[in-house]
């Protein structure tokens, strides 16, 4: 697809839930693009919002490494990632060099519900 772009969706466990019900809403618009989603998100996008997803690795096992890294490549577009901000992670580490090379690379980053609908709306615009 011409205008297609590489767009990353990813969400920890209780906001999993609040990304299938976003991307069921907006599939229409998703499914012109790319998507790549960490494992267990993924999985979930397929399943509950009827989505085609490049499903990468689990976020703990180095899911949002493999982002990263994407990011650094000029691999990816934009990057959805809705966090949960009342629970510790194991792997905040990765979690934070994620968000840290979005920032670096001036990646379109969205981190909750209002601004995923900015970025997607920001995206349909580009593609126009
Ligand atoms: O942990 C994540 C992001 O930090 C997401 O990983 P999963 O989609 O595999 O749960």
């Amino acid at each position: 697809m011409p205008h297609q772009k590489k767009i990353a969706l990813v969400a920890h466990d209780a906001k999993k839930d609040l990304i299938v019900d976003w991307a069921s809403a907006n599939r229409d618009a998703l499914s012109h693009h790319h998507i790549y989603a960490t494992g267990t998100t993924g999985g979930r996008l397929m399943e509950g919002a009827g989505l085609a997803v490049e499903r990468l690795l689990s976020g703990p096992l180095g899911g949002d490494a493999q982002l990263g890294a994407m990011i650094a490549e000029e691999r990816l577009d934009a990057l959805i990632f809705f966090i949960d901000p009342l629970s510790a992670l194991p792997h905040d580490v990765d979690v934070k060099s994620l968000l840290r090379l979005a920032i670096l690379y001036d990646t379109p980053l969205a981190i909750n519900k209002s601004s995923a609908d900015a970025v997607l709306c920001a995206l349909k615009n580009d593609t126009d």
